[in-house]
Parts: C-alpha cells; structure tokens; sequence
C-alpha cells in the first residue's frame, strides 16, 4: 500500500538554523497518528513543510503518492489543514467564510451551503451562522476553523493543536471525528500536547525532541519500552528529559518568593 506520507531523511531551516535534522516518516492511510514534543521540537514545522507552505526543504517527501516539490498545488487539493494559530476573517460570518473556503476548493456553492450548515449545526453554533465572527470566543473561532479544513472531504488531514480552546463536549466530539475520519480509510495527522487525548485517539505517536524523532509505535510499543503502567504523559517525561515537574515547580515558588 502506498503510504500517504512518506518522507527520507527530511531537513528544514529557518534562515541558518536547521530545525528538522532529518525526519523519515512512512505514514499508512488510515492511521491517527499524534505527533507530539516538547515546545519549539518542530512539530509545526514538520507539519507545514508536509503540507508545502515551507518549500525549500532538504530531502524527498511525498504525500499521498505526489511528489511534494514537484506536485505541490495538487497535494493542497486534497489535503485539510487546521493550523495552530490561524487568521479567520473575522469580519465574515461563518457561513460566509466557509463558502470563501468552498470556492477556493472549487466546490459547489448549494452543496457548501448546505454542508456548512449542518457542520456548524453538530458544533452548536447554528444561531450564529450569519453573525460577524469578530465577536467569536476562541473555541468558537476552532469550531469554524476545524469546519472549514475538513470541507472538502479531504484523504489526508493535518491538525495542528486542534483541541485548542474548545470546551469539554467539543472535545469528545472532534475526539470522535478523528476516530471515524480514519475508520472510513482517512489519515490523520495531528499534533496535541494533551497527553491523554494523544493516548487514547492515535494508533500510532511520535515523538520529536529537538527537531529529531525520539519514539515511533502504538503507545503499548512506546510503553513496553519503557516501564509498564506508564502513562504517556510519564513516557514524554522520560523520554525528552523533562521529568522531575514537582522539584521546577518547587524552584518556581521559591524563586517567586525571594
Ligand atoms: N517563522 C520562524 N522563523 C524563525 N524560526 C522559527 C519560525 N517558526 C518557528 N521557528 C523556530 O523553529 C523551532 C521549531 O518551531 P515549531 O513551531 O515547529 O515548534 P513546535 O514543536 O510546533 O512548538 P510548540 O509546541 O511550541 O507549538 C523553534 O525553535 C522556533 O523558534
């Protein structure tokens, strides 16, 4: 089976500093798989390099079978992307935004319209899909945003901190989405720093420290590694060294207190 990521010995920069030291990834369909790493790892830019906003990359990456330097414009065709920190023009309401979103993808304007309001509908935002989003709370703005990556029914979606200010039911259900997004064949690929969302959901995690990957298997592979009964939360610790919270808290307070 083609992979539908699959990259060799992958290196980015941002101006001199090399921040992903060679990433080798092949990636099956139908796998949630949760990239996760300490802040500044390279988790974002892995994920904007694979979806070919960062092209002058090192090494060879394809996505979905295309080769990514050369058949860029097709593979955003069909890929979903929900970035960490997106703009939404919020002066747009969101119907009004998903339907910019929907010419983009070249789709047909009824069916967006009607699609866009019954996603908004499951996110319970239908009473305010003719409002300006300028007054949207941020969970709210995530709801519109995870809308409209996911639009255009892609194969291959990419979710850049996708929890990020929704509120506990919106979690269960975007939870649920992942879920079934890959048991009908699609690959998710995300990165979370909600450890016991990433265990529970993803049938496969990565861990990158540094720009490098450090762990790659089921969280039962990456705990029969280490010690059994661990949590993922516990195995991150270990493995990118960052164990030991209770004594950094401790100096904090001291340190607050001097
Ligand atoms: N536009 C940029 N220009 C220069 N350096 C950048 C830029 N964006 C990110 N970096 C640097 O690249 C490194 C990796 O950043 P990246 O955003 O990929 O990390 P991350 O793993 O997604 O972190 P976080 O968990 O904090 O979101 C960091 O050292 C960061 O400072």
């Amino acid at each position: 089976m083609t992979p539908v990521i699959d990259t060799h010995n992958l290196i980015q920069y941002y101006g001199s500093t090399r921040i992903l030291q060679g990433i080798n990834l092949s990636v099956a369909p139908g796998q949630v798989v949760g990239y996760i790493g300490p802040n500044g790892a390279g988790k974002s830019t892995t994920i904007k390099t694979l979806i070919g906003l960062l092209p002058d990359f090192q090494g060879e990456v394809s996505v979905l079978g295309l080769d990514l330097r050369t058949q860029a414009m097709e593979i955003k065709r069909r890929i979903g992307y929900v970035p960490e920190n997106a703009a939404l023009y919020d002066l747009l309401t969101p119907m009004e935004y998903l339907n910019f979103v929907g010419q983009l993808y070249e789709l047909d304007s009824t069916a967006v319209e009607r699609k866009a309001l019954e996603l908004l509908r499951l996110f319970s935002l239908e009473y305010q899909a003719n409002d300006r989003m300028t007054t949207f709370s941020k969970g709210m703005r995530q709801k519109v945003l995870l809308i409209s990556g996911l639009l255009h029914n892609p194969d291959l979606v990419f979710l850049d901190e996708p929890l990020s200010g929704l509120d506990a039911n919106a979690v269960v259900l975007v939870k649920q989405i992942i879920r079934q997004l890959a048991d009908s064949g699609k690959t998710v690929f995300y990165s979370s720093h909600i450890m016991d969302v990433v265990e529970k959901i993803s049938d496969r995690v990565i861990i990158i420290n540094s720009g490098e990957i450090i762990a790659d298997g089921s969280f039962t592979e990456l705990q029969a590694q280490r010690e059994t009964g661990s949590s993922l939360e516990q195995l991150f610790g270990q493995l990118t060294g960052s164990d030991g919270q209770n004594t950094t808290a401790e100096e904090f307070i001291h340190t607050l207190n001097q």
